[in-house]
């Protein structure tokens, strides 16, 4: 039996008939099995997000698209007249009793004939609620070409309502476009609650969530033959903006369709989204950057919480916790951004026991990618995991520090800890790291100066992470490895078509990206004549132009810059502009080579610690005889160097329990071999290559200190009262190899 039309009132046999309680009809017109006749019309067109014509911000996880849907479905009718009537407040779903409920309050008319002749704007009214909604009209319009095609050939109309509920266009309708329109489903109609009682987009703006609306559950008698459903958009801040609706006879519902309008919205708010982003700052190339550079797995989050994006190690990671709730919520989430501090979240147990190598928690770190106004328009989430260790362990240690559990990746600094990746005291790195500390909370260029493999970059992201611009982007630029007829425009930009090759629609350059944040250039030395201008002119007053654009730019960077050269010789060759370089080079912090410092030995086991860690290679010394021939190299590839030659120790010792100066890379031992010889282990004479008299008396007692702290250079610097990196020093200097 047909569902029955509008306007009349329906008999509860009929009813029965014709909705299931989900308010899915029964006696439905054949359609493709699984699909509904929205859905059956437009599903050539409708793939998700990317196929719209427009450049997809998102890559969706997979999630339900309807989990909030309110379904509003007919009560017998009678009962409706009794709730309505406020006699009786049973037998209707507590759902629907609450929004006849609200609407009677707003003082919504139960006959609706009364909003029928009033509830239209008139032409002006309507032109400037058009007007206030063109964005959102535009971008709608970008999508919904299938969807209003469908619409029209399967009886719905379309409505797109602002965030009054005022219809501000409407597609489609086909057989059933002159029933909407008497109905009122037309541009300048208001369909909020307060005139037209439950009814799916005045519900659905109240709701603030997607809304069907069945038969009889409409309050107002006069659409009771319709089935509307409808979703709220929102733009990127979470604010409702519109509503798209779609609406036809009762008779042609179908739950599938309420999924279709869902979807729809959703593309809308995609539109939206990318409008956004593309005005934040740095775009959404800025994001992807962000995330490509993580080491750590990345997220992106955006309101109320929901994670939009993911790069493969996040997608990976998501896989192998699968535990979707694993975020905290939003406000906690913003706030952790504002203190930029690191955040431990334990894993869902049910997920069960957690046994060695699984991931148990994850420490996240929280950077916000705020628009033009400065408002947070998503977050970044790094996520870094924390695996158990140690087989049967029943259920996660409390204590986020606890020594059961280890990070799988090195965590990223914060603020007060930016400096502490940098290792070793050697005096000259001393105050390279205060100064670098005291400058990075300023906005002053600093120039380093450094041979290669000293700590530059390790330097600049230290200042980086130090300052106020912690969470903006920092972007490392080495100018000498970018080909020079590229370097303008990698660095600046180009315009649609600048060159041959370039990207059609124009690019933002480094420059762009790096804005609100710090640009590093390495090699700076390197710059071309004409970027070095253009460089000067972003530093003097902040603009730039894009290569092949006369449209000038802006860029609020930080620059640190850092070379390998002498500069000075530079400009006296005319090869680095002056006045560039008195720009850049108003801080200038030199780095010790590895040579020049004291800390050599100290700085060796220090990695070596942390090599080991990182690699999980165990328990392997590294032997005093080890230290001594490193402590002797003269390095000059510095610290770089001396990492690989750690590294090259670990896998030629193999199965051994220490390193000997055998597993080191040979330029070493051949450095070793050319040094004099040196006393044994365990010496206590002379060296026999002379000690003056004080150093007699310092390998005295250093050797005293080392003896009676069983060779523990820490317990034997704190009898001294001097540095760990002293003893280092000394026992070098005195030809000691038995230090421990
Ligand atoms: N003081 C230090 N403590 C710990 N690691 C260091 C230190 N200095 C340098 N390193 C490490 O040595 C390697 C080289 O450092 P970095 O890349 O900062 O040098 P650089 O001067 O920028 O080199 P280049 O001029 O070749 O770019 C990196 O792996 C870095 O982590």
């Amino acid at each position: 039996m047909p569902f029955p039309g509008k306007g009349v009132p329906m008999g509860r046999e009929r009813r029965s008939h014709a909705l299931d309680r989900h308010g899915v009809l029964q006696n439905a017109p054949p359609v493709a099995p699984g699909a509904s006749h929205l859905q059956h019309m437009v599903s050539g067109s409708w793939a998700g997000p990317g196929t719209f014509g427009y450049r997809s911000v998102v890559t969706f996880l997979p999630r339900s698209t309807c989990s909030d849907l309110l379904r509003l479905t007919p009560p017998r009718a009678e009962i409706k007249l009794a709730v309505l009537t406020g006699l009786v407040q049973e037998g209707v779903e507590a759902p629907l009793l609450a929004t006849w409920n609200r609407s009677r309050e707003l003082g919504a008319d139960a006959d609706g004939s009364h909003a029928l002749e009033e509830g239209v704007l008139d032409a002006s009214t309507l032109a400037a609620a058009r007007a206030r909604s063109e964005g959102l009209r535009r971008h709608a319009s970008s999508v919904l070409g299938g969807f209003a095609a469908a619409c029209e050939a399967s009886d719905f109309v379309a409505v797109l309502a602002d965030a009054d509920g005022v219809v501000v266009d409407t597609f489609g309708g086909g057989a059933f476009a002159r029933e909407a329109e008497r109905l009122r489903l037309i541009e300048g109609a208001a369909w909020g609650e307060s005139l037209r009682g439950t009814n799916a987009i005045g519900t659905a703006l109240a709701e603030n969530r997607p809304v069907a609306v069945y038969g009889a559950a409409h309050f107002a008698r006069v659409n009771e033959g319709l089935v509307c459903f409808a979703a709220p958009i929102r733009d990127p801040r979470g604010e409702i903006v519109g509503v798209l609706d779609a609406t036809s006879r009762a008779e042609r519902a179908n739950a599938f369709d309420i999924g279709i309008v869902v979807s729809m919205a959703r593309a809308i708010e995609e539109v939206l989204r990318a409008r956004e982003y593309a005005r934040a700052s740095g775009g959404i190339d800025l994001v992807e950057r962000l995330m490509e550079r993580s080491h750590e797995p990345a997220f992106l989050v955006e309101r109320p919480g929901r994670v939009v994006r993911a790069d493969a190690r996040a997608r990976a990671l998501m896989q192998e916790i699968r535990d979707e709730s694993f975020l905290p919520d939003w406000p906690a989430l913003v706030a952790r951004a504002s203190i930029a501090s690191e955040l431990r979240v334990h894993l869902s147990p049910t997920r069960g026991e957690v046994s060695q190598g699984q991931v148990a928690a994850l420490d996240l770190i929280v950077e916000p990618i705020t628009d033009g106004r400065g408002d947070i328009l998503a977050l970044m989430v790094f996520a870094a995991p924390v695996v158990a260790e140690g087989f049967g362990q029943a259920s996660l240690p409390a204590a986020p520090r606890h020594a059961a559990i280890r990070r799988r990746t090195p965590r990223p600094p914060t603020a007060e800890h930016a400096f502490e990746r940098i290792l070793g005291s050697d005096p000259a790195l001393e105050t390279a790291r205060t100064t670098c500390a005291r400058l990075a909370r300023s906005r002053l260029p600093v120039l380093l100066l450094a041979e290669t493999g000293a700590g530059k970059e390790l330097f600049a992201r230290a200042i980086h992470d130090a300052s106020p611009r912690a969470a903006a982007p920092y972007v490392p630029v080495n100018c000498g490895a970018i080909q020079p007829a590229l370097l303008l425009s990698e660095l600046f930009g180009h315009g649609p078509g600048a060159y041959t090759g370039a990207a059609r629609g124009g690019r933002d350059g480094l420059i762009a990206t790096a804005h609100g944040g710090t640009l590093f250039l390495d090699e700076v030395a390197d710059l071309s004549g004409e970027a070095q201008v253009a460089l000067l002119r972003v530093l003097e007053d902040g603009t730039y132009f894009r290569v092949g654009e006369s449209t000038q730019r802006t860029a609020d960077i930080r620059i640190v810059a850092a070379t390998s050269r002498d500069l000075h010789a530079l400009v006296a060759a005319s090869e680095f502009r002056e006045d560039l370089f008195f720009r850049i080079g108003g801080a200038c912090v030199e780095l010790p080579p590895l040579r020049q410092r004291e800390d050599i030995a100290e700085l060796a086991s220090e990695l070596w610690s942390r090599m080991l860690e990182a690699q999980d290679a165990g328990s392997l010394r590294l032997s005093p005889a080890a230290l001594e021939a490193i402590a002797a190299h003269d390095w000059p590839g510095n610290v770089r160097e001396l990492e690989s030659a750690l590294e090259f120790a670990v896998a030629m010792a193999g199965e051994e329990v220490e390193v000997t100066p055998a597993h080191l890379p040979p330029t070493l031992k051949a450095r070793g071999r050319a040094l004099p010889r040196r006393a044994g282990a365990g010496s206590t004479g002379s060296s026999g290559i002379g000690l003056p008299a004080l150093d007699a008396a310092r390998h005295a007692a250093l050797l005293e200190a080392l003896e009676t702290s069983n060779g523990n250079v820490s317990e034997a610097a704190r009898k001294l009262g001097v540095a760990r990196s002293t003893v280092y020093r000394l026992g070098r200097r005195l030809g000691l190899d038995s230090l421990r």
